[in-house]
């Protein structure tokens, strides 16, 4: 068997919970009921970001009422380390969007470069529209495009390095259910 790392065992053991499993569900709900009323006769493709919005994905498309596609892709900029570098495109898009609406789902809007280039490759592939809808934004004055449009959030969290619901901490707690602070970060 594979040891867990005992620093991974720690991590969550001593993290702050910024948002409990309830709190999350709530916020889920709050963004599906605006999903529900601004793009239900959209058809849109929904364009899920790997790894970090599986799990916000799956429970925010079983509240959305409305046809639509679903549809990956995997950029990461993070590589299961704590800082973010250059974006690594893993699953190119390939669902065709020309003239489409399109709705990505993220699990974080931290500094907006991974976002950024997705909205990019949309306009660029010819969505009519691009939508995005992120769980946490992240509070800080470092947005690389602080003008870009985010459409839906769920709930805002403090300047620290966060993870569960999707986001990782060095690849372990995506599946943890609520949003947690690592301790000292
Ligand atoms: O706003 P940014 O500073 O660009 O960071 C946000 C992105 O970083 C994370 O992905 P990551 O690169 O960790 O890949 P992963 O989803 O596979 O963990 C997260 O899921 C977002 O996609
Ligand atoms: N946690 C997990 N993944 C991330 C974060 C974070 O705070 N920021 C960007 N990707």
């Amino acid at each position: 068997m594979h040891p867990v790392p005992n620093e991974i065992t720690q991590v969550y053991a001593q993290a702050d919970e910024l948002y409990s499993a309830a709190d999350v569900s709530a916020a889920i709900d709050r963004m599906a009921e605006a999903i529900n009323s601004t793009m239900g006769d959209r058809n849109p493709v929904v364009y899920s970001v790997m790894n970090g919005a599986l799990v916000l994905t799956g429970h925010l498309v079983t509240r959305l009422t409305f046809p639509l596609e679903i549809s990956y892709l995997h950029a990461t900029r993070y590589r299961n380390e704590t800082h973010g570098s250059s974006l690594d495109w893993r699953a190119f898009p390939m669902q065709d969007v020309k003239d489409r609406s399109v709705l990505i789902v993220d699990d974080i809007y931290d500094e907006g470069g991974t976002l950024a280039a997705i909205v990019d490759h949309c306009h660029a592939a010819g969505a009519e529209e691009v939508r995005v809808a992120v769980l946490i934004n992240k509070i800080h004055d470092r947005k690389v495009r602080p003008d870009m449009a985010i459409d839906y959030i769920g709930l805002e969290c403090v300047d620290r390095y966060v993870f569960g619901f999707g986001m990782d901490y060095k690849g372990y707690w995506r599946n943890a259910p609520g949003i947690y602070a690592v301790k000292g970060m």
